[in-house]
């Protein structure tokens, strides 16, 4: 069987004897019998911004099985692409008790995780990732593993156990002693000291809110993070932060990569947003959308006990209305939910002023959930607002919790001449800060567990994550290049407006189209880079 394989990203030609090994480091098909195979042609392409690795094998045949079934791996890079000689060792988790009478220790380099689980007969496969999980051998040997761990952008619930479950993870399953903490973020690697990290010092971090290393936004200097790394001799970097975040673990695997340096960099994406691509769902999410019911319960408590109650309660998401989205699914007790995806306008018929009334009318109170993003652009008409950013370059946004209770007391007060009873509750920082409940514990620990034993396989620039309930590795620049957001056309937002029963703001002239352009758009993008 012959094939001819593909490999963009890739900055050097590679060795082709590397390459017809069946190696750990390439999967081509997993239909495909990897002794048997003979390369016919490989072609190296550019590196590209939105792809790291993308390894796909045409078999010529006769049969072109991948052609006609669309396999797609979008594989992580193996320390190996560009250290070809390292040396592997068995798994010491051959050896482990834990694992004893395990019917599969280890994921076969074969196992490969669908993006897409919804097929139609005759669909094509689409794309895979490589499946997370222990590999029969592993790249380093754990006396010489010299592993870090930071964190960096806002906090969230969880951060705490997935630190524990890295170092616990390593020295229980690998015997991994050697843990450093980076304290403060990225600028941490260059400007401050190390602390070290034992099961002991971590032992009940998971129980406190927060991240026990600090963290800070801004200070990502690629060249002096590497330099830090290379003088302490780190040979395994975790990574836990957002989209920010991931792309600078991006930039610290390239410039590793570019120096030929035995390190593994490993991301654990972590946003209470939920606004990170592919992956199912962020860690801390669970958390925040229950705690965020305790306010939703108050704001209710308080205007069913007064009349004409209003409550407002903000949520976090700045481009994504996830947290708001459904914690109101949740609820039941919310009137209207309004989010960054969908605008939404106060004045004239379908606008939420008369909905207000209306539901002031039947029930003599309500409940608005709003997610901080929400109405942006709307806010900013009616307020001088100057473009501020923080350390990372995220934009400020402008307050649309206080501006949405103006407004509607302005309204009800000057132009109804209706007395309302205004309850604006902002729990977002509370919800942020809280521990992790107990499923998001349990995902943080799988998470954890992902990362450390694809570093010890050694994989580097991933990011790891559930990608329709499988733990997965993916290419790191796959979940920055574009946001994870609420589909205004997807069922689950139709779910919510017939929940509510609220407007769907759509009626304002061009609405629905432009709902359609942009999401036509993301799909388009998408689709882009999924067919390349
Ligand atoms: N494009 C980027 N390239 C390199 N580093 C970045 C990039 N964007 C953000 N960072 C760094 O990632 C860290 C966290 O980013 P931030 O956006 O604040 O939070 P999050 O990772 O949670 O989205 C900061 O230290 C910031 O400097
Ligand atoms: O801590 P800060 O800088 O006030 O951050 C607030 C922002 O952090 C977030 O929680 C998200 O932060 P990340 O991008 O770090 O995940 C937003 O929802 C919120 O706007
Ligand atoms: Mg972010």
């Amino acid at each position: 069987m012959e094939a001819s394989i593909s490999l963009i990203g890739s900055t050097t030609k590679p060795n082709l004897s590397s390459l017809i090994i069946p190696s750990s480091s390439i999967v081509l098909h997993p239909r495909l019998p990897l002794p048997a195979l003979r390369l016919k042609k490989v072609s190296v392409f550019p590196r590209i911004s939105h792809r790291n690795r993308l390894i796909r094998a045409q078999c010529s045949d006769g049969l072109r099985p991948e052609e006609d079934d669309g396999f797609v791996l979008e594989d992580v890079p193996h320390l190996t692409t560009f250290l070809p000689d390292l040396p592997s060792y068995p798994n010491p988790l051959k050896e482990s008790q834990a694992y004893a009478i395990v019917k599969r220790t280890f994921v076969s380099s074969e196992d490969v995780v669908a993006q897409n689980i919804v097929v139609q007969k005759g669909s094509k496969r689409g794309v895979h990732f490589r499946r997370a999980g222990p590999r029969e051998r592993v790249y380093f040997r754990s006396d010489e593993v010299k592993a870090c761990i930071v964190t960096c952008g806002g906090l969230c619930p969880g951060i705490n156990t997935v630190i524990r479950e890295i170092v616990c993870g390593l020295n229980n399953m690998y015997g991994v002693s050697n843990i450093l903490g980076i304290q403060g973020g990225y600028k941490g690697f260059y400007s401050k000291n190390t602390m070290t990290l034992t099961p002991k010092v971590v032992n009940d971090i998971h129980k406190r809110g927060g991240t026990f290393l600090q963290t800070s936004r801004g200070g990502h200097d690629t060249a002096k993070i590497v330099d830090n790394i290379q003088d302490r001799g780190i040979n395994q970097v975790y990574i836990i932060g957002g989209d920010g975040t991931q792309k600078g673990a991006e930039k610290i695997y390239q410039e590793v990569e570019r120096r030929g340096l035995q390190v593994a960099v490993s991301g654990i994406p972590k946003t209470i947003d939920n606004d990170i691509a592919v992956i199912d769902k962020s860690f801390g999410f669970d958390t925040a959308v229950e705690e965020a019911q305790r306010a939703i319960n108050a704001a209710h408590v308080e205007v069913e006990s007064v009349e004409n109650g209003v409550g407002i309660v903000k949520l976090m998401g700045r481009y994504s209305g996830f947290i708001a989205m459904i914690a109101t699914l949740a609820n039941r007790d919310v009137d209207c939910c309004l989010i960054p995806e969908s605008p939404f306008y106060l004045e004239g018929k379908g606008g939420l002023f008369e909905f207000v009334e209306q539901r002031l009318k039947e029930n003599s109170h309500m409940v608005i959930v709003i997610a901080e993003g929400a109405g942006q652009d709307y806010v900013a008409q009616s307020m001088r607002a100057s473009e501020t950013k923080d350390a990372s370059g995220n934009r400020l946004l402008l307050d649309v919790g206080l501006w949405l209770t103006q407004q509607i007391k302005d309204h009800f007060t000057n132009v109804r001449k209706m007395t309302i009873n205004m309850k604006y509750i902002d729990p977002t920082y509370m919800i942020r800060a809280i521990p992790s409940n107990a499923s998001d514990n349990v995902y943080c620990t799988l998470l954890a567990q992902s990362a450390l034993h694809g570093a010890m396989a050694g994989y580097s620039g991933f990011t790891v994550g559930p990608v329709n309930s499988r733990h997965a590795y993916i290419p790191i620049s796959r979940v920055t290049e574009v946001t994870n957001t609420v589909k205004l056309t997807d069922r689950m937002w139709a779910r919510l407006l017939a929940s509510t029963n609220q407007p769907s703001f759509l009626t304002g002239a061009g609405a629905l189209q432009n709902v359609i352009d942009m999401e036509t758009q993301d799909k388009i993008d998408n689709m882009k880079i999924s067919s390349i």
